[in-house]
């Protein structure tokens, strides 16, 4: 099984750390496959660079055998597209391993908008995490989507190379990329949000500041 968890990680932080071991330990030990965006399609500018936000993850993940950095997205020019990058997977891995993508509800919801959505499900299975928040349309798109696809469970993922969808709900921290960004830019510190390595190296850089003289 080949397990890829796509994001913009700007910056990574504890809460998609935290998800990635429990999926790996979830899926019996199945490396996870961090996928940092190199344009993301779907958002403006981020307060990194992609080579930012991949050193930042690379230090994230140090020493964890099982999570691991694919900068695949990074080293193809242009915005981020997650059909090509299983595109590209399918054929490394062949027709029978089984492959999956790991998405959270809020991202999910916008799926129907993705680049070839529609190609996806025959690409990969989807592992669709529930965040808390207003969940998904149940008349849109991705719901119905859900429905029709559904997973009996985890086993089943094992057992087809595609095409099941199969939503969990793991504990998770509540911690967002958006809010260690604006903490950073009032000064406030986001120690214990992040791995100590991921903020000195912030720091170092001067990463989100939007002004300086932040007093940490
Ligand atoms: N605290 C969290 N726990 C579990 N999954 C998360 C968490 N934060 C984000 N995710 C999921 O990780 C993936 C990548 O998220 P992303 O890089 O956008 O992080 P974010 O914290 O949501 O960032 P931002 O606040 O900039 O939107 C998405 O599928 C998202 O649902
Ligand atoms: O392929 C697309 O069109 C597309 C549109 C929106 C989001 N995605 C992917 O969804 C993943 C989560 O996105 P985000 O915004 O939560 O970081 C990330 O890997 C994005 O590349 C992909």
């Amino acid at each position: 099984m080949h397990v890829i968890y796509g994001g913009t990680f700007d910056p990574v932080h504890h809460g998609h750390l935290r998800l990635a071991l429990e999926l790996s330990d979830r899926f019996g030990g199945a490396r996870i496959n961090l996928v940092p965006c190199h344009i993301p399609p779907h958002r403006g500018d981020t307060g990194a660079t992609a080579e930012q936000r991949l050193a930042l993850l690379k230090l994230a993940v140090a020493g964890e055998p099982q999570l691991q950095v694919d900068d695949r997205e990074l080293v193809r020019a242009g915005a981020s597209y997650t059909a090509d990058t299983l595109r590209q997977l399918r054929q490394e891995l062949g027709a029978d391993v089984p492959l999956v993508m790991v998405v959270g509800t809020d991202a999910f919801a916008g799926f129907d908008r993705w680049r070839d959505w529609q190609q996806i499900p025959d690409l990969a299975h989807i592992v669709v995490v529930r965040r808390p928040g207003p969940g998904l349309d149940p008349a849109g798109e991705p719901a119905r989507l859900l429905v029709r696809r559904q997973a009996s469970g985890l086993q089943a993922l094992h057992e087809q190379p595609a095409g099941l969808v199969l939503e969990l709900d793991p504990p998770l921290l509540d911690i967002s990329a958006t809010g260690i960004r604006e903490r950073i830019a009032d000064g406030r510190s986001p120690r214990y949000l992040v791995p100590d390595p991921v903020w000195d190296e912030i720091r170092r850089q001067g990463l989100y500041r939007a002004c300086p003289g932040g007093n940490f």
